[in-house]
């Protein structure tokens, strides 16, 4: 493998914002894989991580006890998921499949770690429902992103390779606002485009069997994207039973008797708080003077990379993630103007600046993302070996007043920390989290997020390189 000017083995970096104040800056390392996701792999410092030892541990996320061939799947969904390089399920793939593909038709709440696999339970289920021999739409599939609903689409076409099926997108900018109706057996996309094509009858869903919320409690929460998600929803038939599935890595309180009112009678395949993150992510924290000294620190961060790049034999990315779009930007352009390589992608961009930059970076070609929380759930690069939250991701609270105005950003948003750590450590990989503070309220967010996590946040020296490194190196071995 060739190395860059940038010293990089493999590009790729991310920097996170968002439509509020958190930053979130990842770091990312290519390990050295196999084109296949085989039984063993060596990962960085010549350490070797047997995934099949990981799928043979009963407590293990990735366990099961049983093969692919007992969960009921079709001959040509098998040879799919074998030509994706799948050997054994997950724990939440070997639970879930049987009960998703029984008849009749029962709803599923269904809740694992992240990178655990649970895209390929509810595509498995939705490529197993569909009649091919009618050209018709018969699964729907809902995201909080376009960056989502593409890569959701790409296991859809790959683990469907070997069948008939017909694919199309509604996310912006994808169909013409005049198209004729589709014809998909399965449509991918974002709940505002889904509605506005549904409404539009160029989504026809008289034939509708299946209907996903991937990320579901982000999808129902009233706060986010609910009320999109219900208008979806209150346009499927009524004539016939439409089979709902909800799958996410957390499922807060406040989201979870709404969801089981949206998918009545639905099986329930849930977490305790402290399974939530999975052990493959290692958690710390660096104490940092003041914003100017966050900066700095990142780009040690950075530098860091590159350097432990150089010493051993495989590659390695830096992400960033921020909370604020123009924080992103801001932090990108600056760390640009000083030599480095970072891009930065947020809502706000063009849905073919989006496109092509999630892809520069999935293969590689940017090797710093500097984002924000629209790409913190879901998105699978294996290669994200660090997740740096430059700033602790905050939830908005509204002010008690009589007025109901204004609010403030001053409790952590547990469920976002724990899906953007979760971009790293995918399917039993190694991969450190870093979150800067700076002030005792950020120190306090922290607490409350170990607290609610169940899990220590370490602490790594800021004015120490050598001992930084040291045990961010031991971290990944
Ligand atoms: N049985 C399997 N064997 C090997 N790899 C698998 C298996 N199932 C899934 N994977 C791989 O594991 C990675 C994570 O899967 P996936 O993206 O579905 O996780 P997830 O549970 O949906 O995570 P998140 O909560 O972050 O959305 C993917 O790269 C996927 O290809």
């Amino acid at each position: 493998m060739e190395k860059d000017a940038d010293g990089f083995y493999t590009p790729g970096s991310v920097i996170y914002t968002s439509s509020s104040r958190v930053k979130l800056i990842f770091l990312q390392l290519r390990l050295t894989l196999p084109p296949k996701l085989a039984s063993d792999r060596t990962s960085t410092f010549e350490v070797t991580v047997t995934l099949a030892d990981q799928q043979g541990d009963p407590n293990s996320p990735l366990y099961s006890a049983k093969t692919f061939e007992e969960l009921g799947l079709h001959q040509d969904l098998l040879r799919g998921i074998y030509d994706m390089g799948f050997s054994k399920p997950s724990k939440i793939q070997e639970r879930a499949l049987p009960l998703l593909l029984a008849n009749p038709p029962t709803n599923m709440i269904g809740q694992s770690q992240s990178g655990t696999g649970k895209t390929a339970a509810f595509v498995l289920t939705m490529l197993s429902r569909i009649d091919f021999t009618k050209n018709t739409t018969q699964a729907l599939c809902l995201a909080p992103s376009r960056e989502l609903a593409r890569q959701i689409m790409s296991v859809v076409v790959s683990m469907g390779k070997f069948t008939q099926v017909q694919t199309e997108y509604a996310i912006k900018d994808n169909l013409a606002r005049d198209s004729g109706p589709i014809s998909a057996h399965i449509v991918v996309g974002t709940p505002g485009t889904m509605t506005d094509l549904m409404r539009k009858r160029i989504i026809n869903v008289a034939d509708l069997k299946v209907f996903v919320l991937d990320e579901a409690d982000n999808m129902l929460d009233q706060d986010g994207l609910g009320d999109q998600t219900l208008r979806v929803k209150n346009m499927l038939p009524r004539d016939h039973p439409v089979q709902i599935l909800l799958f996410s890595a957390t499922f807060p309180d406040h989201v979870r008797s709404f969801a089981s009112k949206f998918a009545p009678g639905a099986n329930k395949i849930e977490l305790q708080k402290e399974e939530l993150s999975v052990s493959g992510i290692r958690q710390f924290y660096m104490d940092c003077r003041n914003e100017e000294h966050k900066y700095d620190i990142l780009v040690r961060l950075y530098d860091f990379i590159r350097t432990i790049n150089r010493a051993v034999s495989s590659s390695h990315c830096l992400d960033l993630a921020t909370q604020h779009k123009h924080t992103a930007d801001r932090i990108s352009a600056r760390m640009t103007a000083e030599g480095h390589k970072v891009a930065s992608l947020h809502g706000a961009k063009d849905p073919a600046e989006r496109d092509a930059i999630i892809d520069n970076f999935r293969d590689g070609r940017e090797k710093v993302l500097i984002t924000t929380n629209v790409i913190a759930r879901g998105i699978d690069i294996l290669q994200v070996n660090m997740v740096v939250n430059y700033d602790l991701p905050l939830m908005y609270e509204r002010s008690s007043g009589s007025s109901g105005e204004g609010g403030h950003f001053d409790k952590p948003d547990i469920e976002t920390y724990i899906h953007r750590i979760g971009r790293t450590g995918r399917f039993g990989r190694r991969g450190i989290s870093i979150n800067f503070v700076h002030d005792k309220k950020t120190w306090l967010q922290m607490e409350q997020i170990e607290q609610a996590t169940g899990k220590k946040i370490m602490r790594i020296e800021t004015n120490d390189v050598d001992e930084m490194e040291e045990k961010m190196k031991e971290a990944l071995k």
